[in-house]
């Protein structure tokens, strides 16, 4: 029989972040823990200041834990190097901001395409599976659309696309909804949750939107440089 223990797709084991302030430091995180499983949607409701940022930043591979580890799927990241912590952040990891930052010059399709071509998939495959994600997510018909011709919702959506276009182990997504009018951020989280479930990833969703939260599987918070899980 396999004794193949389920392995957490993101964990975070107290991980610690400081920055200097005046004389001392300004402690952030103080030994946080978070573990996200395979299949999970996890919302990060933080009050502004408290670290969010910070947490998203050691997640994503963006800065360094000061102590702890993070331990993408089972690999611990701290021993690495920059070129290592590049690659597993454009094959293992996803990133989705509150402001798109497509490329403007380029379309929906080619948005998409753009990081499976550097990540070394062929050109036709890459485009294959960027017209079948754009297609999921409602935009079958605006693949040759410039971003400043699409809306706001449309624009998040290419941007939720070329996030999992790698097939990423974990989705880190900052305020994905914020910047768009209720109805259509309800729409594009509906969206962001049927294509991590459908493509089984794992995420870590940061918003101050408690309707969206209460929809996701879990809902943590930072308190005194802690992760607290919440009801
Ligand atoms: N590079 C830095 N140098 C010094 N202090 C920093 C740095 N980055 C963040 N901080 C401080 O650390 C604390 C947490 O910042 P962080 O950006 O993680 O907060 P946040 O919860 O994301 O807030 P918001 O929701 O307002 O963006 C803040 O007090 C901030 O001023």
């Amino acid at each position: 029989m396999s004794s193949a223990k389920p392995q957490p797709a993101l964990f975070l084991s107290k991980v610690e972040r400081r920055y200097p302030q005046g004389e001392g430091f300004l402690e952030v995180l103080r030994g946080a823990d978070l573990v996200i499983w395979p299949g999970e949607i996890v919302a990060l409701i933080a009050p502004s200041g408290t670290g969010k940022s910070t947490l998203l930043h050691v997640a994503g591979l963006l800065e360094k834990p000061d102590g702890g580890e993070v331990y993408v799927g089972a690999q611990p990241t701290s021993g690495m190097g920059d070129h290592e912590r590049t690659r597993i952040r454009r094959e293992e990891l996803g990133f989705v901001y509150q402001f798109h930052h497509l490329l403007p010059e380029f379309s929906a399709l080619e948005n998409v395409v753009m990081p499976q071509l550097i990540r070394g998939l062929p050109k036709a495959e890459a485009q294959d599976r960027a017209k079948q994600l754009l297609t999921f997510l409602g935009l079958g018909k605006r693949l040759t659309n410039r971003p400043g011709e699409l809306s706001g919702g449309e624009q998040q959506r290419v941007a939720i696309a070329r996030a999992v276009a790698n097939a990423p182990r974990v989705l880190l997504a900052d305020e994905p909804t914020g910047n768009l009018d209720p109805n259509t951020a309800d729409r594009v989280f509906q969206t962001l949750v049927a294509i991590v479930r459908a493509s089984k990833l794992a995420a870590l969703i940061a918003t101050h939107n408690l309707d969206l939260a209460a929809r996701m599987d879990r809902r943590v918070t930072i308190r005194d440089g802690l992760i607290v899980q919440l009801p």
